[in-house]
């Protein structure tokens, strides 16, 4: 891979590579926007087969958050990290505490938090280095695991989807076959089945899949079956890159509204489905809630200013169909617009001089 080509293209601002040898640390963080503000977003750990995949995942990821919080009306840029390893078996306390150092080194340019592959215990142990961490313990006043957040904020994007395409937002009834079980999914599940929707659900971890046919009656089937399914919603909520030319084809779902990132394996596939008909719920938009609720920490943490601005995912769900039809271009292209209004708004407003400590003004 040519780094700085990758880079040049969306213009990322900095990639640093973390080694340690001796906690077997190799993490590479991605900042790729911070006219917002710092740039936020969490850490995934994952057994990448190539550090070109994991480097790709990380600019992909990174990426995604600067879209998400500039939709979400938040002050932050955009940024991820990345750490290689196996989650349930390279971990350790040196690890994230040396990961902790690397981002205090930042100096506030890049703040963490859980993504795939990471808990709350690690995020305390980065706190152990750094305050640019979120997502830590409730015993520290903080917001905790945000999964169970951003299963809401998909929740309600998902009803705002389901308005559009069935012109009513009651799940009741529906049918939702769900890619992937874990911290996102789980409590999904729990609302759709509370207001009555049939669930079909896959997951590579079988135990996963063992809880939630026995918590909701859902129907299980194999890993490469859920895009054949005859259900009305589709909701991935594993890895990226799952809307691709393989499974189009086989979905028979007048939605896809789920909380993974990076769904779209590339934007073309964004067209593809809406020249199928299918409405799609933008990732970045919809699975907003668990950053916003992190946000929120950096104010001091309160739940109830948090769950009011999670609660409008709904109407910028809304919204974004409102532009597509407006502008005649898919919900993925109208999401992406919202989002480059708002950055480009504020870096103009952001040309003029300031004074600071570290200017041509600073010794006067
Ligand atoms: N946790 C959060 O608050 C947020 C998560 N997301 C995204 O949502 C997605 C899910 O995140 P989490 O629930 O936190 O992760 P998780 O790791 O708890 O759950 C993912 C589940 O997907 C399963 N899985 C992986 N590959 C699969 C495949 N090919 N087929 C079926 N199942 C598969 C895993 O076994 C696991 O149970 C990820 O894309 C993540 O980046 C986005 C925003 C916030
Ligand atoms: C897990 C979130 C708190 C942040 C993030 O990385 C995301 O929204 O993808």
């Amino acid at each position: 891979m040519e780094i700085f080509n990758r880079m040049e293209q969306h213009d990322y601002e900095q990639l640093v590579f973390c080694q340690d040898k001796s906690s077997g640390l190799k993490a590479i963080i991605c900042i790729h926007d911070t006219t917002l503000g710092p740039a936020l977003g969490g850490t995934r750990m994952w057994n990448y087969a190539t550090e070109e995949e994991a480097i790709e995942d990380a600019i992909r990821l990174a990426r995604g958050m600067t879209y998400k919080n500039a939709a979400a009306g938040l002050n932050l840029g955009g940024g991820k990290t990345v750490i290689i390893g196996d989650p349930l078996k390279d971990k350790n306390e040196e690890m994230f505490r040396a990961f902790g150092r690397f981002i205090q080194g930042l100096n506030g340019r890049y703040i963490t938090a859980e993504d795939v592959g990471t808990t709350v215990a690690d995020m305390d142990l980065i706190h152990e280095e750094t305050d640019f961490v979120t997502g830590i313990s409730p015993a520290f006043g903080s917001s905790g695991n945000p999964s169970p957040v951003t299963a809401y904020g998909a929740y309600i994007g998902m009803k705002a989807a389901a308005l559009e395409a069935f012109g009513d937002d009651s799940l009741e009834g529906k049918t939702v076959a769900v890619q992937g079980v874990g911290n996102v999914a789980y409590p999904l599940c729990e609302y759709l089945h509370k207001e009555g929707a049939k669930l079909i659900v896959t997951d590579i971890n079988q135990d996963a899949v063992n809880r939630a046919v026995e918590a909701f009656g859902a129907t299980a089937v194999a890993p490469n079956d859920i895009y054949s399914q005859e259900a009305d919603i589709f909701a991935p909520c594993a890895m990226g890159a799952i809307i691709n030319d393989d499974t189009i084809p086989q979905l028979k779902v007048k939605v896809v509204a789920g909380s993974a990132n990076n769904q779209l394996k590339e934007e073309r596939h964004g067209d593809e489905l809406e020249a199928r008909g299918i409405v799609y719920a933008p990732d970045f938009v919809i699975n907003s809630g668990g950053v916003i609720n992190v946000a929120d920490e950096l104010y001091g943490y309160n739940n109830e200013r948090a769950m009011k601005r999670v609660e409008t995912i709904y109407d910028s769900i809304t919204k974004i169909y409102a532009i597509s039809k407006r502008d005649n271009v898919p919900s993925y292209i109208a999401a992406d617009r919202m989002a480059e209004e708002r950055i480009e708004r504020v870096r103009n407003s952001r040309t003029q001089f300031l004074r600071n400590e570290h200017n041509i003004l600073s010794r006067r």
